[in-house]
């Protein structure tokens, strides 16, 4: 088997007295695309904000490439190549579509101290190859068009595909999304998942949260279940549809 690009030990979150993720250790597989599912309130975001730095553990690690990143905040983890989008994007709505990619974090000379002693032709030509950069990941995401566009103006499907496109800049070797499939339209949705298989296609590994079953049924494998805060299933996307287990403790209600 090979060494897994993500891991998880022990993984741990309370709020007060109630434990929302408990001792979660799982492994993320290079290259996959692995599904996350469970009831709501299972504890999927929390552990998705325990991984990406958005919250700290109350115990437990994360790894990266067997390093450990327990802790870092996301921008240092962004430079490390772990990316994570939002279940409700977030890009300053007055900033053009090619701003807010631009703007993705990342060791941006001109922003930093050090910027100020580099000379003035070095850091507009770092600005030129972030502008080249981010308008070639515009043009993947099918938001060339709209560059010039307000991001506060496009649609909430659109918005999805920018998060990715924002994500895209750190080229990243793991992406976490958090349900990219909700509240959008077929045909964006069918853009946004064709752009996640090539990039999958090209090495990257994806680890997404996702309710609608069809979409996890055809896209990920593996497929890994929470209930409660814990890991109840983990296994291919046909066997979580007929796991007595996952049936009681997720799929029930359809019954
Ligand atoms: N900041 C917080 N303070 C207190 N409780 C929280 C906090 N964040 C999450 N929780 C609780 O932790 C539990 C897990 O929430 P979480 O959002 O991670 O679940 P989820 O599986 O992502 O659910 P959904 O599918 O509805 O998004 C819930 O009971 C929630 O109320």
């Amino acid at each position: 088997m090979s060494t897994p690009v993500l891991s998880t030990k022990g993984l741990t979150r309370d709020f007060g007295p109630f434990r929302a993720v408990d001792g979660v250790s799982l492994d993320i597989r290079p290259g996959t695309i692995t599904g996350l599912i469970g009831p709501n309130g299972a504890g999927k975001t929390t552990f998705f904000n325990l991984i990406s730095g958005a919250l700290k553990p109350s115990a437990g690690q994360v790894l990266l490439n067997g390093q450990d990143i327990t802790g870092l905040p996301p921008e240092a983890l962004f430079g490390k190549g772990l990316a994570r989008t939002f279940q409700i994007p977030r890009p300053f709505r007055r900033m053009s579509l090619l701003e807010n990619v631009m703007l993705a974090p990342q060791g941006q000379r001109g922003e930093t101290v050090l910027g100020a002693l580099f000379s003035r032709a070095a850091v507009r030509a770092e600005e030129a190859r972030l502008r080249d950069k981010a308008m070639g990941i515009l043009e993947f995401m099918t938001l060339g068009k709209l560059a010039d566009h307000p991001a506060g103006q496009i649609s909430g499907g659109q918005m999805k595909l920018l998060e990715l496109a924002r994500a895209l800049m750190g080229d990243p070797a793991v992406i976490l999304l958090d349900e990219p499939a909700a509240g959008v339209n077929p045909s964006l949705t069918r853009v946004l998942i064709e752009r996640i298989e090539e990039l999958n296609r090209r090495g990257t590994t994806f680890f997404i949260i996702e309710h609608d079953m069809d979409f996890v049924m055809r896209h990920c494998d593996p497929v890994i279940a929470l209930a409660e805060g814990k890991v109840v299933f983990e296994g291919t996307a046909a066997e979580a549809q007929t796991n007595p287990l996952l049936l009681d403790a997720y799929l029930g209600a359809a019954e």
